[in-house]
């Protein structure tokens, strides 16, 4: 085929949604999802519980881990006031390439920041090179080894303050192991469970996480 399924989905939006209306970017995604090729996008229900968290939280500076084609930092970006950015990290060069193409689709390049880096690389760097403070929201949906490796990183960076969120995706298909227990074992977090469906599959269970920090800042 030549192209990859990341490439045709690209060009599936391109065809049919409307440029600059990042709703449509996102309903013309899950039409292909379901309709054409399966992707691991955050999809409907799990989207629906990112704006919730999004809309109520109202964040500053957003971090996602995981961009893949760029569909939930579109969902996160499409409902942040003005000022507010998010800054997405995806290791895939490949993936990268076609989320800046999606952020760029639906118009929210100057409030997404795509980049093409390993995460904890990335994360040391939020402060001096990335004029970070704090982190008030942060998507956790890149691998699952590496949930703990960069919630740690975020923690010792002193990242968070008392009210941030950190929402991670998949904690029970792939399965995040060890992360839960860390983040449910510890005294600076308050945490919810979500049992929602897996991405597109009415058949499927997946879960995800939200924690609010209450710890030292
Ligand atoms: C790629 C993949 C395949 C899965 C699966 O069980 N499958 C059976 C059912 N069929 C339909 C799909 C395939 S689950 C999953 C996946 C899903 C996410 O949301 C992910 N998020 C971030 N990073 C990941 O690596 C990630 C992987
Ligand atoms: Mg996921």
């Amino acid at each position: 085929k030549g192209t990859t399924r990341e490439q045709r989905a690209l060009k599936y939006l391109k065809e049919h949604a409307r440029q600059g209306d990042p709703d449509s970017v996102l309903e013309t995604f899950d039409e292909f999802c379901r309709t054409q090729e399966w992707a691991m996008n955050a999809a409907e229900e799990k989207g629906d519980i990112l704006d919730e968290i999004v809309r109520e939280l109202q964040p500053t500076t957003c971090l996602e881990l995981g961009t893949y084609c760029g569909y939930s930092a579109v969902r996160i970006a499409r409902n942040l006031s003005p000022s507010a950015r998010l800054i997405t990290i995806e290791v895939n060069p490949d993936y990268a390439a076609v989320a800046r193409e999606v952020v760029k689709l639906a118009g929210l390049q100057d409030k997404i920041e795509v980049i093409n880096l390993d995460s904890a690389d990335v994360i040391r760097e939020l402060k001096t090179k990335y004029d970070v403070t704090k982190l008030d929201l942060v998507f956790l949906d890149h691998w699952k080894y590496l949930y703990i490796r960069d919630i740690k990183l975020i923690e010792e960076e002193k990242l968070l303050k008392k009210g941030s969120v950190v929402f991670a995706d998949n904690v029970i298909i792939p399965g995040a192991p060890g992360y839960l227990e860390y983040i449910r074992g510890s005294k600076n977090y308050k945490s919810t469970f979500y049992s929602v469906h897996f991405e597109y599959m009415d058949d499927m269970k997946d879960g995800v996480e939200k924690s609010v920090y209450i710890g030292d800042e």
